[in-house]
């Protein structure tokens, strides 16, 4: 495995495996890997004949200085579970790499529409920072193919239109939300839940499992399923910051039309903001 921290080696190596015909796969993450990104892993491995992971804490998606700052960084433990798992790339620049004019006059890429809303209210600024270093990837790494977890939802929604406004040639494949057995989607900012902490996170997603069940039901009152979950989240210990039902291919408001609906949690718990959703199809 090679673990490459500078643009120009990186091309050197992408044009030797373009010039060979490989197929190229690519799962963009920031490091602290856990079972999740290994997950991505493994869908690239089985869809490229070279698989490129990169690990980058993308300074440009922060609004918040010190959540940038405490982001937990464990390159050496990442390389020893990549290698463990045959990619054939290791992609960790540092920020000076990638932003030498520092973020100031950086270019950036903006989805218009789906980046102002629900997660990119909460967190100004957040999807142009995704969207710019995501683009920026497939630029360097000129992917086949790239995966990104459903957990990260509108992310996901975010990507998919910029690769169809871009053109870019990329085939983006969706991965499932890889949980731990009491139900909490597994994240990196998990870590920073206490003991006690961590026991209650997965209200979490029992709560938003209520609210699957009132939906498949048939009940349409979106402001009553919604203030009855932050109600039942906020008198278990967490604090909701967005809660909303949307229409899942737009993340508009659900109309008579929406055919599948999506919940989208985020709720902070201690110094942690957890976020999940979950799909409902709406025809049943
Ligand atoms: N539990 C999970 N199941 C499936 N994919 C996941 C999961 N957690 C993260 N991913 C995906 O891994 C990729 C990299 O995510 P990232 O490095 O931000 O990890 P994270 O655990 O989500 O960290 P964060 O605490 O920043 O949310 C993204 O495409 C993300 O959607
Ligand atoms: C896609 C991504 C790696 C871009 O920095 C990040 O937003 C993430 O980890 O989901
Ligand atoms: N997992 C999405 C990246 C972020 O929270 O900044």
């Amino acid at each position: 495995m090679l673990i490459i921290e500078t643009l120009p080696m990186l091309r050197r190596e992408i044009r030797r495996w373009r010039q060979a015909g490989k197929r190229i796969a690519l799962v963009p993450t920031m490091g602290n890997l856990h079972d999740g990104h290994l997950t991505l892993v493994d869908e690239a491995r089985e869809r490229g004949d070279i698989v490129v992971v990169s690990i980058f804490v993308n300074p440009m998606q922060f609004d918040r200085p010190d959540d940038l700052a405490r982001y937990p960084r464990t390159l050496q433990e990442d390389c020893e579970k990549l290698n463990r798992r045959s990619v054939d790339v290791v992609f960790a620049p540092a920020p000076a790499e990638v932003y030498p004019q520092g973020l100031e006059n950086q270019t950036f890429v903006e989805v218009p529409g789906l980046s102002s809303l629900l997660e990119g209210a909460s967190r100004p600024g957040h999807f142009r920072g995704v969207a710019t270093i995501v683009s920026k990837l497939f630029n360097l790494v000129q992917p086949d193919i790239a995966c990104f977890g459903e957990k990260d939802f509108q992310q996901l929604a975010i990507i998919r239109k910029m690769v169809a406004d871009m053109g870019f040639d990329i085939e983006i494949v969706g991965v499932p939300t890889v949980r731990a057995k009491d139900g909490l989607a597994l994240s990196s900012r998990n870590g920073y839940l206490s003991a006690e902490e961590r026991q209650l996170a997965p209200v979490l997603a029992q709560v938003m499992n209520g609210m699957a069940a009132r939906l498949a039901n048939g009940e349409r009152h979106i402001e009553e399923i919604i203030e009855a979950a932050e109600a039942e989240l906020s008198e278990k210990g967490l604090r909701p910051d967005g809660l909303a039902i949307c229409d899942a291919s737009t993340l508009e408001p659900l109309t008579v039309e929406s055919r599948r609906a999506v919940i989208l949690m985020a709720a902070w718990l201690g110094k942690a903001r957890l976020i999940d959703n979950q799909q409902v199809d709406l025809t049943q």
